[in-house]
């Protein structure tokens, strides 16, 4: 049973979020988070960009990964990183060493290595894969997830990293697998406006296995998986 929170706005909806980053950051620990790329995060990079989250948020203690990153440069407009270093990294007391950048500039077949090994090294694990505290996926009109994309994703795949073509644009990027993900103790998708509306409601009313979309599929396999949802991504599901 997928776990779906409805907001009115979009704000209202970063804010939960943001919320729960507060808590997170007050644990006396390192906590191991992964954002998603895309457009739909901005928002929430810019609120926690201000004032209250930007001085409650005990920065030091958060650890900030991506799930997936466009193979180009940090400066480059289709960057993930760059979207979030502009929007919010620059703008608070984060340490840049809490910052893991997939470094999309270099070539693919070696940064997927380079990559898994730093998430190996840094994050514990469990059932012998680094298990993420908190996850935030983002998804796609075409039902994507990080850059797995329908009809080309192997849920079964045992790497902790892929590399990975756009199916349209060919734009090479580089993934967290599937297993992977499905290791967090928690997923929060993201999911805002009526362009997604129609995929949220093939989602909530059917069974998962059904349905080709990879953000139906993946789930954290023993943690968590909810969606947060604006009031136009759920405009088909809220009676
Ligand atoms: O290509 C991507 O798309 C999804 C969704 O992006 P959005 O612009 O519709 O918010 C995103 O989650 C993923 O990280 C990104 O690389």
């Amino acid at each position: 049973m997928m776990d779906y929170r409805t907001f009115e706005t979009p704000q209202q909806v970063v804010e939960s979020l943001a919320n729960s980053l507060v808590e997170y950051s007050k644990q006396d620990k390192p906590v191991h988070i992964s954002l998603s790329g895309g457009s739909t995060p901005k928002l929430l990079f810019k609120v926690l960009a201000k004032a209250p989250f930007s001085t409650s948020i005990e920065w030091g203690n958060l650890h900030f990964w991506w799930g997936d990153e466009r193979c180009v440069a940090p400066d480059d407009a289709e960057s993930n990183f760059g979207e979030a270093q502009a929007l919010l990294f620059s703008q608070v007391a984060l340490p840049t060493e809490n910052i893991h950048r997939i470094l999309g500039e270099d070539a693919p077949e070696q940064e997927v290595i380079r990559f898994a090994q730093e998430m190996q090294d840094c994050i514990p694990a469990d059932n012998g894969l680094p298990c993420f505290d908190w996850i935030l996926l983002g998804m796609g009109g075409d039902g994507h997830t990080a850059s797995l994309f329908p009809g080309q994703t192997d849920y079964n795949d045992q790497n902790m990293a892929i590399i990975v073509q756009h199916p349209e644009s060919g734009q090479y990027r580089i993934s967290k697998t599937a297993r992977l993900l499905a290791n967090a103790k928690r997923i929060s998708y993201l999911v805002m406006g009526e362009g997604k509306a129609q995929v949220i409601k093939q989602i909530h009313d059917n069974d998962d296995a059904a349905l080709a979309y990879p953000a139906a599929q993946v789930k954290a396999s023993q943690g968590k998986t909810e969606w947060f949802l604006d009031a136009d991504a759920a405009k088909l599901i809220n009676g």
